[in-house]
């Protein structure tokens, strides 16, 4: 058993003394009335020592005092419950965002769902199986005297562990906060909670057989589980979640890193069954807005927030079209996002966690025993239009040594060059100039969007270009420089993969790519959507990428994502940017934004990656330096 005293609110610091568990349930046993006021430094007490799964248990007035049988009950479903499940996670979000909170709902029902239970009053006859096998369980029980301890720790391990199977050796951690903690945090009490006795009767909810919710459900976070959560609590038999597919995703933002279909349901499938296993879930894809919300005659409520309200009136207008009655919208509050940069939304948003993935280490780049470790070789590809090429300029600004590979393509087929003879061969002298140089406005006429005379080309000038790269590289060997950045716009479809130490992709919205590139080439519109036909798909490229960039913001933006990569290894040094790579949250810490020592990788007991071997040492440091300055500028 081990007692933590609160932490203050918002301080993730991971204390060297505490052990860590990978998964916690946490028993709120305080009052209804006092709880909200509770849960942002319980959680945060709990996130010392849980580092992955939080399970939340709510059971208020549960006495763990008493040498009495503590045991669960079920609770009838009160409004209160459902402002406390948004305000948990909105809490979570704020001082913990790196647990996957979880509020359990089983032991939560209402009398019309205690229709058919014969009477019984024990939510668990035996105890419920999570995906994830707690081995602590927590609780916010405030002890009375510390002589105390030993028996609430007792009764805290036989009540979790008669409603959860958990791991053996199940350890117990009182958290116990005080009011007077929040205080000296400054957070002031409400008054209006303060006055409140808890003697007034709480406002039952109206509870529903079947309940219905539409959405994306992408990278599920605090807003999704606030929204499954309420379904759940408001469902007594069904739950149905119409999930969008494909043909939906059409115009979201960076749309290619939303996670597949399949994984967006396993991972709901997941939740779900955690949080109320007595309900049955259907997952429907949506091809179109409506699913089944304006067919299925067996729902009854519809759960939308303040921005999808006017989707529940759409839905009801079609029930009522299709002689069927209207569903009850039930609104729930939008979650606020308190770490939202100035371009990201001010909910929490999908759109903004995948903004957020953008410049991370989506995939640990492959060891190639064959690749010299020196120079650290970064292959930047994307497609055309995309922004590679500034990219790769910045980069070069910052000491790394740029090989533009469309460049080195022209040089093979300069007139007397390895390639020349061949490609006039291939595609006949009216592809030449006066002066016989290659007229290559007129090559890539006869070459995009044309698959076969495309491959032709490059069959012929891809392997030469491949020797130009890597001689350059063996240059920069040689001249001791230490990264170098292969700009290379098909690098993925030539597999040049092994020439290089990881592969950064650079995506933009092919419409922007269009204007970009008619603008820029002064080429048809026409002719910019051949070009790029002839390359893979953006969402083709991001499966094969280590990172991703966007140049859709402005180039400030754009830096940081790179120095989000770069920095990546300074999270071992912070434990705010370990468990979360925005680099914005660390504005007050300095230390996160030094690039790590080998000293930092031991401590951090994670692999030094290769990019860390002491080469790229000064282009971090430089990067650091801005990011540094960056981050002043921002708090
Ligand atoms: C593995 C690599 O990435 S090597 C670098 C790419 N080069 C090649 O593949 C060689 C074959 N291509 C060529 O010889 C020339 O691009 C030509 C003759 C087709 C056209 O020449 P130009 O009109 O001068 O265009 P340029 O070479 O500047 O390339 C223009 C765009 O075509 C795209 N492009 C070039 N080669 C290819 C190709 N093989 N497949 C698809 N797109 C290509 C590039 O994305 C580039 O746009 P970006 O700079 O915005 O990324």
């Amino acid at each position: 058993m081990i007692n933590c005293s609160p932490t203050p609110v918002r301080v993730c610091h991971r204390p060297t003394s505490m052990s860590m568990f990978s998964t916690g349930i946490l028993v709120l046993t305080s009052p209804l009335h006092t709880l909200p006021l509770r849960i942002a430094p319980v959680l945060s007490s709990a996130a010392q020592v849980v580092e992955r799964t939080l399970y939340v248990h709510l059971h208020p007035g549960l006495n763990l005092g008493s040498a009495g049988q503590a045991g669960p009950v079920y609770i009838p479903p009160v409004a209160d419950i459902s402002s406390l499940i948004s305000r948990l996670y909105s809490n979570a979000a704020d001082v913990c965002g790196h647990l996957d909170v979880r509020v359990l709902l089983t032991n939560f029902r209402s009398q019309q769902g205690l229709v058919g239970t014969r009477g019984t009053n024990n939510p668990f006859p035996s105890p419920q199986t999570l995906s994830h096998s707690p081995e602590v369980v927590l609780t916010d029980f405030p002890l009375q005297d510390p002589g105390q301890s030993s028996l609430v720790a007792q009764c805290l391990q036989r009540y979790a562990g008669r409603c959860y199977a958990c791991t053996p050796g199940l350890s117990s951690v009182l958290l116990h906060p005080q009011l007077s903690s929040l205080q000296e945090n400054g957070e002031q009490p409400e008054e209006e909670e303060l006055k409140r006795d808890g003697a007034a009767e709480p406002e039952p909810l109206q509870t529903y057989g079947d309940v219905v919710v539409g959405g994306t459900f992408d990278r599920l976070h605090g807003a999704h589980k606030t929204l499954l959560n309420i379904s759940c609590l408001l469902a007594n038999r069904r739950f149905v979640i119409g999930l969008c597919d494909t043909e939906l995703l059409k115009n979201k933002v960076l749309k290619e890193l939303i996670e597949p279909y399949v994984l967006r349901v396993e991972r709901l499938q997941e939740f779900l069954r955690d949080v109320k296993p007595s309900l049955q879930y259907e997952i429907v894809p949506l091809s179109e807005p409506f699913g089944p919300s304006i067919t299925d005659s067996e729902l009854q409520c519809i759960v939308v927030s303040e921005e999808t309200k006017k989707g529940g009136e759409a839905v009801n207008k079609k029930r009522l079209e299709n002689g069927l009655s209207e569903l009850v919208l039930h609104e729930i509050q939008v979650i606020k996002d308190a770490h939202h940069s100035e371009i990201e939304e001010e909910k929490i948003s999908s759109s903004s966690l995948r903004f957020r993935l953008l410049g991370t280490l989506l995939t640990p780049p492959q060891d190639n025993p064959l690749l010299p470790p020196v120079p650290y070789v970064i292959g930047l590809s994307g497609g055309s239009g995309s922004g590679k090429t500034s990219i790769a300029r910045r980069l070069e600004a910052l000491g790394a040594v740029r090989i533009d590979s469309d460049q080195m393509g022209h040089e093979t087929y300069r007139p007397g060059a390895a390639a020349y003879r061949r490609v006039v061969e291939e595609f006949g002298e009216d592809i030449l100039h006066e002066d016989k140089a290659i007229n290559r406005r007129a090559l890539g006429k006869k070459v995009f969007g044309n698959k076969e005379r495309l491959k032709s080309l490059t069959d012929i000038v891809w392997p030469e270009i491949a020797l130009l790269v890597k001689h350059k590289i063996q240059q920069a060997r040689e001249e001791g420089k230490e990264v170098c950045v292969v700009d290379a716009a098909v690098l993925l479809e030539a597999g040049w993969t092994d020439m290089v130490h990881e592969v950064w992709v650079t995506i933009i919205p092919e419409d922007e790519a269009v204007l970009r590139i008619t603008a820029r080439d002064r080429v048809s519109e026409e002719d910019a959507r051949r070009r790029l036909l002839s390359q893979w798909s953006n969402a083709r490229q991001v499966e094969r990428a280590n990172v991703v960039l966007c140049t859709l913001w402005d180039p400030d933006v754009t830096q940081r994502q790179k120095m989000r990569h770069l920095l990546r290894p300074t999270s071992v040094s912070c434990s705010s940017l370990s468990l979360d790579p925005m680099l914005r949250k660390c504005g007050k810490c300095s230390k996160g934004l030094e690039p790590p020592t080998g000293e930092d990788w031991q401590e951090s007991g994670e692999e030094q990656p290769s990019v860390m071997n002491g080469v790229t040492r000064s282009i971090l440091k430089e990067i650091a330096a801005r990011a540094w300055l960056d981050e002043a500028r921002c708090v």
